[in-house]
């Protein structure tokens, strides 16, 4: 599955083998968002993280910064 864009945010839904597996990868998207100062929204339910990105600071669309962030999230998924 790929992101698509749904309300003006980029949307993408992970599943992993267990939730250990799901958190080391929350973990590695929020040092790069922390890096990017751009931040996900996004929901963890056991091995499932379901993420939504939008730029605030741009009025809530999605811009290239979410894009930017989105790629790096689909290495660390990968
Ligand atoms: C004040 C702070 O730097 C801003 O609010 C940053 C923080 N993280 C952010 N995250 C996202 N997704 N969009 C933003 O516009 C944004 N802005």
């Amino acid at each position: 599955m790929n992101w698509i864009e749904k309300d003006n945010k980029l949307v993408k839904d992970f599943q992993f083998e267990n939730f250990i597996e799901a958190f080391a990868f929350m973990k590695k998207v929020a040092f790069a968002a922390e890096k990017m100062n751009h931040h996900p929204e996004w929901t963890n339910v056991y091995n499932k993280v379901f993420i939504k990105l939008s730029t605030h600071d741009a009025g809530n669309i999605v811009t290239d910064l979410d894009r930017e962030l989105a790629a790096k999230i689909d290495k660390f998924a990968s």
